[in-house]
């Protein structure tokens, strides 16, 4: 039987934002575990608390309290250089409008998260035309964003995602802005790659056919996951 880790773990985490006076409570004690090869979609109504969660998991922002654990590493107590360090080595995030570096190419793009890892220029050049050819993009790795469609485009994100095998993928809306059919062709890429790998992902998305094809679905209710019925 293979051996599967705990890719990411929250724990009772609490997200309160000012809202004038008053607070807005989104993440009220939300408890989590994705394993490795494990794919949890979340679906919420705008304004529940996706992207917060997404956010507090990836180490983009802190919870008021609660527990962050990725990839056996224990986040809580760690400075900001060491969260970003960890956020680095284990951690791939793929936007809804995919934030590709309008003045490079899809190759270079995909280089830029190896380079900053220290990786040698040749190394993460033979990498990002790996990855590049696994999306389906062989011949694309010379065209900059703006050359390339919006489908094109997301699977560079991906790619650029996956560059440094991180173990935990968290994607807000990765398909959100493509019609059905790329939407689904994009999420069968995203999801070989995370099963392949014996990563782990979490994937908020409004589209209920991308949330079927999932492991599991869950949605936020008075700020704890619980699971989605369709
Ligand atoms: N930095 C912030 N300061 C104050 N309020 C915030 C902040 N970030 C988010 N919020 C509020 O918290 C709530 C949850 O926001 P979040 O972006 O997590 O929702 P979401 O479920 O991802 O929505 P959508 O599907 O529209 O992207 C929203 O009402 C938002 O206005």
């Amino acid at each position: 039987m293979v051996d599967r880790h705990v890719k990411l773990k929250l724990e009772s985490i609490n997200r309160t934002y000012a809202q004038g006076a008053g607070e807005l409570r989104i993440l009220q004690g939300a408890d989590l575990e994705i394993l490795s090869g494990e794919i949890v979609a979340l679906v919420a109504p705008s304004g529940a608390g996706k992207s917060t969660l997404l956010h507090v998991s990836g180490l983009l922002e802190r919870a008021d309290s609660g527990s962050v654990t990725i990839c056996d590493v224990p986040t809580d107590d760690l400075s900001d250089r060491e969260r970003t360090l960890v956020r680095r080595q284990h951690v791939g995030y793929i936007y809804q409008f995919h934030h590709l570096l309008p003045e490079f190419n899809a190759t270079e793009n995909v280089m830029m998260p190896q380079l900053i890892a220290g990786q040698a220029d040749r190394v993460a050049k033979a990498r990002g035309e790996e990855l590049l050819s696994m999306m389906g993009l062989k011949d694309r790795g010379t065209h900059r964003p703006a050359q390339l469609s919006g489908g094109e485009q997301q699977r560079v994100a991906i790619a650029r995602a996956l560059a440094n095998s991180p173990g935990l993928i968290l994607a807000d809306e990765p398909t959100g802005n493509l019609d059905p059919e790329t939407s689904s062709v994009v999420f069968d890429l995203l999801a070989d790659s995370i099963r392949n790998h014996d990563a782990a992902g979490l994937i908020a998305t409004h589209n209920h056919d991308i949330a079927k094809m999932a492991d599991r679905v869950l949605t936020l209710k008075d700020g704890k996951l619980v699971p989605f019925t369709f």
